[in-house]
Order: structure tokens, then C-alpha cells, then sequence
């Protein structure tokens, strides 16, 4: 039987993408698993390796390419980034649903899999409140939040791309995003909540 379908979750950097599916993990702890990417950018504080991201140097990172460790890889505002076949497949052997938190780039790539996911787009209510909420998260340099707010132009124009993304979701409050967010995910988390049930 074919496992669950991963989720995907892209939008532009500081769109609030960690912050939704570290709510939908704690509540969820026994249905979703994050999917640990690997990236050349250095650790914020409280970033744990191995647990936000596996931290490592171009050099590692190239190497891992090259051997044909990675489902894909971006280079994103001046860092690697990239989701190894271990990181999804460790997930899913749990029985768990696999979140990827990947950028456009990515979302691509993963299209282009047999993966079969399900890609919700995160988008601030607006340039000036991402901007804000940069700023206010204090873990960018001006030239990275500059680069960051150049990319999330082209990513907001492509979420409105046809057929990409299944769901798209404006966060300006919290709580509605988030509850738009377990609305798009309701089939996926009560099959995974049946299965375990009768195994
Ligand atoms: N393609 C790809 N993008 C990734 C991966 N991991 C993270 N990203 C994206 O890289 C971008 C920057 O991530 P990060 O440095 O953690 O900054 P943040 O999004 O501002 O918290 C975001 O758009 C992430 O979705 C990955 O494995 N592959
Ligand atoms: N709905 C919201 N209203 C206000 N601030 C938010 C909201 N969602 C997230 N934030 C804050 O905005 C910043 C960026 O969110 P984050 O989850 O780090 O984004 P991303 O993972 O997409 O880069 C964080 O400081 C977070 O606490």
C-alpha cells in the first residue's frame, strides 16, 4: 500500500512557514515528521543541527550531490540548500506524513518526482508586513534580508501560477492561517490517525 502523500510547504522566506508547521508538528507529533534538509548557511541561535537542518560545508554538500544523495537542491540567497532520500525516507518509515519545507526551486524539482505531494503555498498578506516580520526576526544581515525580499517578489508571482500549488494560504493572523492549514491536511491526517489505530 502506498504510504501517505508528503506535504509540501514553499513561500517566500519569512512567510511564516516554519512557524505553522511547528504548531501542526506539536499538535500532530504521532502524524507528521519534518523532513531535516541540508544547508551551507550557518545555524541561528536555538537552530539545532540535525534537527532544523543537517549544517554542513559546500565541499560535503557538492560531494553528496555528486554521489546521488539528493531528491533535489537549490542554491537560495547565497546557500545551498537540499532534501536528501534519507531525510524523506526516514520519515516515511515511520508511517509518518513528510513535511518539506522547500523553496520554488524545489517545488519544481519535487513536480518532477514520483513523490506524489501535496504543495500548499504560504504567502504574507503583503511586501511591506514580509519586510516587517524579517526585520522583526532579527536572524537577517541587511545584504540577506535584501536578497530575501528579491526572491519573494518572484515567489509570490508564482504562487499565483496555475496548477502548482493545491492550496495557498494568506497568513496575516496566525490562527486562521494555521486552521487553514489542518483544514487542507484533514483527509491525510485522519488517514495516517486510522491506520495507526488498527496496526
Ligand atoms: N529547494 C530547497 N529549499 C529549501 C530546503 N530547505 C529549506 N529551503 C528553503 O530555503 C529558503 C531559506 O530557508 P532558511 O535559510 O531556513 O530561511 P527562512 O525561510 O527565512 O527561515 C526557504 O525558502 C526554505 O523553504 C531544501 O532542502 N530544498
Ligand atoms: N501570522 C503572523 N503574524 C505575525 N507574525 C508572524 C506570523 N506568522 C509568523 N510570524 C513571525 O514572522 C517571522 C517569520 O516567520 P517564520 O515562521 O520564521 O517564516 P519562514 O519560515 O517562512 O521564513 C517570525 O518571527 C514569526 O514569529
Amino acid at each position: 500500500m502506498a504510504g501517505p502523500r508528503p506535504v509540501v510547504l514553499s513561500g517566500p522566506s519569512g512567510a511564516g512557514k516554519s512557524t505553522l508547521l511547528k504548531k501542526l508538528m506539536k499538535e500532530y507529533d504521532s502524524v507528521f515528521g519534518f523532513s531535516v534538509s541540508h544547508t551551507t548557511r550557518s545555524p541561528r541561535p536555538g537552530e539545532e543541527n540535525g534537527k532544523d537542518y543537517h549544517f554542513v560545508t559546500r565541499e560535503v554538500m557538492q560531494a553528496g550531490i555528486d554521489k546521488g544523495d539528493f531528491i533535489e537542491n537549490a542554491e537560495f540567497s547565497g546557500n545551498m540548500y537540499g532534501t536528501s532520500k534519507a531525510a524523506v525516507h526516514d520519515v516515511q518509515a515511520k508511517n509518518l506524513i513528510c513535511i518539506l519545507d522547500i523553496d520554488m526551486q524545489g517545488v519544481r524539482n519535487i513536480k518532477q518526482t514520483d513523490l506524489n505531494a501535496i504543495y500548499i503555498s504560504i504567502q504574507p498578506p503583503s511586501t511591506e508586513i514580509l519586510e516587517k516580520r524579517l526585520r522583526d526576526r532579527k536572524t537577517e544581515s541587511e545584504d540577506s534580508l535584501q536578497r530575501r525580499l528579491r526572491a519573494a517578489k518572484v515567489d509570490m508571482e508564482f504562487s499565483k501560477e496555475a496548477g502548482v500549488f493545491d492550496v495557498v494560504i494568506v497568513n496575516d493572523n496566525l490562527d486562521v492561517a494555521y486552521g487553514q492549514l489542518k483544514d487542507a491536511l484533514l483527509e491525510e491526517i485522519n488517514m495516517v490517525k486510522k491506520t495507526s489505530a488498527s496496526s
